[in-house]
């Protein structure tokens, strides 16, 4: 899917929401355990209650290859429902992948070609040739993991090299790729006040803000700090949509968390009209 589509689509939705199908079976409503493919079942129930309120959806595939064969089948069911019911709809398979070159490559083609994924979020510490076999799929957006939410971006991400921190030569460095028209990034929602600076550096590029609900990042914060004139940013949720029940309501509960949310997210949009 073209950028330009997911542009249309947030201001016909009034919604820049991405939910997240990080299905965990220790999670999810015990009278679902009884079907032949229970994650597959949840994710279709979540898909059919809340695809007229998001934009995209993201399955963490770690909650997936965590069940091996049978949890890989349940995300290719996932993604071939998700591209025959709703192409509008963007999806992102969160993958963090990244390797040499020719195994990149081998994992583009996994996600790009084998899943149909129109994304993939990539680890940009193996550098130039590890990302650029992604970004050679013209019609596809490879997110690069830029400042992640977690208490560990302190670690490395925001330390300087060269005087100038880590994530920021990231962004700079990676405008420098082949193909770099068709990255996105990733920066946590935890870490909104950096959005400022990150702007200064990739002004037009679209960010994948993981880290709001469980993690405590503010939806707000992120808008004031990161939106663009095309909106520029997709808000993903996981946990805070799928889990608000866990009983036979659980869909119905789902919906109204994301739709808490696109409310909020048309609130910020009529701000900046
Ligand atoms: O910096 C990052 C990068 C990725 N994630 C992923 O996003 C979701 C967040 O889930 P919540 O339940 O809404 O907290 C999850 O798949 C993470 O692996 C992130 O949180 N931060």
């Amino acid at each position: 899917m073209k950028l330009t589509s997911l542009v249309t689509q947030i201001r016909k939705k009034e919604s820049f929401l991405c939910i997240g199908l990080d299905t965990d079976l220790e999670k999810i409503p015990s009278h679902l355990l009884a079907e032949d493919d229970p994650i597959f079942a949840f994710n279709k129930s979540i898909i059919d209650a809340t695809h007229h309120l998001c934009v995209a959806y993201k399955p963490n595939i770690a909650f997936y290859e965590a069940y091996g064969i049978a949890g890989w089948k349940a995300l290719e069911k996932t993604i071939a429902y998700l591209n025959k019911n709703h192409p509008d709809l963007f999806t992102i398979a969160d993958a963090k992948r990244g390797d040499i070159g020719n195994t990149s490559g081998r994992y583009a083609r996994a996600f790009f070609e084998e899943l149909q994924f129109d994304a993939i979020t990539v680890a940009p510490y193996m550098g130039k040739d590890s990302v650029e076999p992604f970004l050679a799929f013209s019609d596809k957006q490879t997110i690069l993991l830029a400042l992640t939410s977690n208490e560990g971006a302190f670690d490395y991400q925001t330390k300087l090299v060269e005087g100038r921190a880590l994530y920021k030569q990231v962004l700079e460095t990676s405008k420098t790729y082949k193909n770099a028209e068709n990255l996105m990034y990733v920066v946590g929602a935890t870490k909104a006040e950096y959005l400022k600076d990150i702007r200064k550096i990739v002004p037009e590029s679209f960010l994948l803000v993981p880290g709001v609900g469980a993690q405590g990042g503010s939806l707000e914060a992120v808008c004031r700090y990161g939106m663009n004139k095309d909106v520029g940013l997709l808000i993903n949720s996981s946990r805070g949509i799928l889990y608000a029940s866990t009983e036979k309501d659980f869909a119905e509960a789902a919906a109204l968390k994301a739709a808490e949310l696109q409310n909020r997210m048309a609130i910020e949009l009529n701000k900046v009209r």
